[in-house]
């Protein structure tokens, strides 16, 4: 027997442990809808806060009778629907860090990830298809009534009896530039501390649906998932094979009384496109109240596109990193004003503060003078996973009192600063480049073409060219129905425009912008193709 009893540690109900945050609502109204998804029968299917608890606490026994010590690895592969949500609750319930995947991650990514974080568990859904998970491994199936154990888990010594605030709630490992994925390791006190920043921006209330479009490796579905239930509204969950037909996502929202839709912008795309009409009629019943997008710049022709279908909606700006969940929620006015070249990250969720600082490390206080953000933020991560060289170079001392041994996270994003202090998002700073000693700017690059006659989206990019100067190229997309731009004309338009050292040297026009995983035009495959 362990000296601490079989019992496995418990988080106590009074402190901050993402189970008892995102399951106020079931001791609240336990019969309201938790989550709306579709069922196996095609149909759809309601949830509510008392059934989910209920599955969390099925899953609690069978994760609880495993013998697992708190801190030990859970691999959790799902799409996000309401078993998922119970299994990640059970997981925080037991102080098991889960790790989110998705059944679209190929298999030798996951087997980094499995190599990188050691866990004891893998699990999927009933049906879930993947095989191959190392012997080191134990594996189970989760469901409505808790687990099906596959190989038990390799026996552990346990030592923990309590589950703190601190301990670890999940741990998400992103691409990194670098091809080695970095495990983001979040706490339960850092994402709650971030909800609770959240709700004072005070997105949605309990009669709201929210739409989530994000694979679960994706912290933007932890935050719909946060948003929703930490309000007691419902999660609507949108199933990936609906998001690529533009009619079926759009009869997904209305069939679900969607309220509100968080997603990449990259998801707007094909609906502009091939579905405008459905989303007009949509926007004039105003039944969807508010859309929310995150990740990257929402270009701003199609972003006043879907603004004058939805012309009654209500659009957000949420901005952040993994490493702090997010950083700012935005309100954009709609319509935009037809000046605005950029879009506000505003400021900081309630609880935070966003700090610009220049080349020199000391503070940029002057509205329209580039510098990097940092953050300070309740909601850091406690680290990359197994990684501390890597987590120093971005928690690091607070630049404006060094001395204090407050941390704050330095984002490696670029902003300048508005009359009210308001910031505005301008890339990387790993992507600004200099051609002969000139900075350039892809987004006004990107907003230029982007006026061009037919051209429906831009994608610019410096290419770095061994010998001598970066190579500026550019990426179109253009209207189904209407003549591919004739890539010379395009050069000339940018050189009637903008400075010489800005003009791209190639433009390349592309049916659809290739995506990550996530949801977010993957850049990378674009250089490839030049290189090609
Ligand atoms: N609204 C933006 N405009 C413009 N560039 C952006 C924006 N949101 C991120 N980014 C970029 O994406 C980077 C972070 O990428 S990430 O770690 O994968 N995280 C995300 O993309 C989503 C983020 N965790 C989140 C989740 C939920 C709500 C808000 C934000 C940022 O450093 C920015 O460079």
């Amino acid at each position: 027997m362990s000296p601490n009893g079989a019992r496995p540690a418990r988080a106590h109900a009074s402190v901050d442990n993402l189970r008892t945050y995102l399951l106020a609502a079931a001791r609240r109204a336990p019969d309201r809808p938790a989550v709306i998804q579709a069922a196996a029968d095609g149909g759809l299917e309601t949830v509510t806060y008392g059934e989910l608890e209920r599955r969390v606490d099925a899953c609690v026994e069978g994760l609880g009778a495993l013998g697992l010590e708190v801190g030990d690895r859970v691999i959790l592969e799902s799409d996000t629907n309401a078993d998922a949500v119970a299994t990640l609750l059970a997981c925080a319930t037991l102080g098991l860090p889960f790790v989110p995947t998705s059944p679209e991650v190929p298999d030798e990514r996951l087997l980094t990830i499995i190599d990188s974080a050691e866990p004891a568990l893998y699990l999927q859904s009933a049906h879930g298809k993947r095989t191959g998970i190392p012997e080191s491994v134990g594996t189970a199936r989760f469901g409505p009534e808790g687990l099906t154990v596959e190989r038990q888990p390799l026996p552990r010594v346990r030592r923990r009896r309590v589950v703190t605030p601190l301990d670890t709630a999940y741990i998400t490992f992103t691409s990194g530039t670098t091809g080695r994925p970095k495990g983001v390791v979040m706490s339960h006190r850092g994402v709650i501390a971030f909800l609770r920043g959240a709700e004072a921006a005070e997105l949605i209330t309990s009669e709201d649906r929210v739409a989530g479009t994000s694979p679960l490796q994706f912290d933007f579905a932890l935050f719909d998932i946060g948003l929703a239930l930490g309000h007691g509204a419902t999660l609507v969950p949108v199933p990936r094979d609906r998001l690529n037909w533009p009619r079926r996502f759009l009869s997904y929202l209305r069939d679900t009384g969607a309220t509100q839709v968080d997603s990449v912008p990259s998801v707007w795309r094909p609906v502009l496109q091939h579905e405008p009409d459905m989303l007009a009629e949509m926007g004039q019943e105003g039944i969807l109240r508010r859309i929310a997008f995150s990740g990257e710049n929402f270009p701003l022709e199609e972003l006043r596109r879907l603004q004058e279908l939805l012309p009654k909606a209500h659009f957000t700006n949420g901005y952040g990193a993994t490493e702090t969940m997010a950083a700012s929620i935005t309100e954009v006015p709609n319509p935009l004003p037809a000046e605005t070249e950029r879009l506000s990250i505003g400021y900081a969720v309630a609880g935070a503060e966003m700090l610009l600082v220049g080349p020199d490390g000391g503070p940029v206080d002057e509205p329209g003078v580039l510098g990097e953000i940092y953050l300070r933020s309740p909601s850091l991560f406690s680290g990359y996973w197994n990684d501390p060289e890597a987590t120093r170079a971005v928690v690091v001392p607070d630049p404006l009192n060094p001395r204090s041994g407050q941390l704050v996270f330095k984002t490696g994003d670029l902003a300048s600063m508005g009359q009210e202090g308001e910031l505005y998002f301008h890339g990387r700073a790993d992507s600004q480049v200099q051609i002969r000693g000139n900075r350039v700017e892809l987004g006004e690059v990107e907003r230029r073409i982007g006026q061009f006659d037919g051209i429906t989206g831009a994608v610019a990019m410096i290419l770095p060219r061994p010998d001598g100067d970066p190579l500026l190229h550019a990426f179109v997309t253009c209207a189904p129905d209407g003549p591919a731009p004739d890539a010379k004309a395009v050069v000339a338009f940018c050189r009637a425009a903008l400075p010489a050292y800005m003009v791209p040297q190639g433009v390349r026009v592309v049916d659809v912008f290739p995506l990550t995983v996530n949801g977010k035009v993957d850049r990378a495959a674009l250089a490839a193709h030049v290189a090609s």
